[in-house]
């Protein structure tokens, strides 16, 4: 199974975690940085995600998870240690249309999480369709040692050329020089 790689707007959608463990807080860490409506339902919470939650002021229930939960949520993260809660909570969200991730079933993931590098206004996003995570993380290690530092101001400064110049032909012939002159620069330092 190949996925679509896509940017997702997140900031206007209702996200609910259910599971209060180390894999239900990196999957936070990461909505974080997109999103700050997450709701978090789990029987116990561990410390680490219990100081983020009070850091975020997240809305939390402390309880088992119920069938009707889910309703309402664009997206629901299924981040418990219970195979057949993960699968019932798939398919409760069918009935939804909510996007669902199952942390352990990949058949019941309409996403799957990337593993990412941002540097302001550039993402990078890697996956291996679930072939290997570890190898999703390590590559990124790598390429995150490949890119220049000072990338983001660069991008701040094409962000607000774009802005200001008009739209056609010469303005993309110019942006087409200026990135290709920057990039040959970052190569020639690398040397
Ligand atoms: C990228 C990253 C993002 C994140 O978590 O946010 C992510 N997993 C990360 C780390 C990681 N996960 C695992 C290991 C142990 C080594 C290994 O197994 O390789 C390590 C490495 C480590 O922790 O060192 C174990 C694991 N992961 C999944 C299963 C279930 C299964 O395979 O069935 C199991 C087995 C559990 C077990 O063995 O019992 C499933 C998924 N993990 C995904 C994402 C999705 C596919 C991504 C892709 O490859 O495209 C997918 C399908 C669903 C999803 O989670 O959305 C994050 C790196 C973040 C970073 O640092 O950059
Ligand atoms: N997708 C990934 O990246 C990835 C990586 C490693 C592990 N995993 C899988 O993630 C799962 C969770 O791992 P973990 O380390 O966070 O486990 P954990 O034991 O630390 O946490 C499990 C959480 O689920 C909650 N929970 C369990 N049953 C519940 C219920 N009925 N209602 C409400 N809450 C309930 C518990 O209270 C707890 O907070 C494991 O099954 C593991 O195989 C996924």
């Amino acid at each position: 199974m190949t996925y679509f790689p896509a940017f997702l707007k997140f900031d206007d959608k209702t996200i609910l975690i259910v599971g209060g463990g180390n894999i239900a807080l990196e999957k936070l860490e990461h909505l974080l940085n997109f999103s700050s409506n997450i709701t978090l339902i789990a029987k116990s919470f561990n410390d680490k995600i219990k100081l983020l939650i009070d850091e975020k002021n997240l809305k939390v229930f402390q309880k088992e998870y119920e069938k009707g939960d889910a309703k309402g949520y664009d997206v629901v993260i299924a981040a418990v240690d219970d195979f057949s809660l993960q699968e019932e909570i798939y398919f409760e969200t069918r009935e939804y249309k909510t996007l669902c991730n199952c942390v352990d079933l990949q058949q019941y993931c309409d996403f799957i999480f990337p593993s990412y590098i941002k540097r302001g206004d550039l993402t990078i996003a890697i996956s291996t369709s679930g072939s290997s995570p570890a190898f999703a993380k390590n590559f990124k290690i790598f390429l995150s040692n490949l890119i220049p530092v000072g990338v983001e101001d660069f991008l701040k400064e094409l962000r607000e050329l774009r802005d200001t110049m008009p739209k056609g032909k010469q303005r993309m012939q110019f942006f087409d020089k200026k990135v290709k002159d920057y990039i040959n620069l970052w190569e020639k330092k690398g040397e």
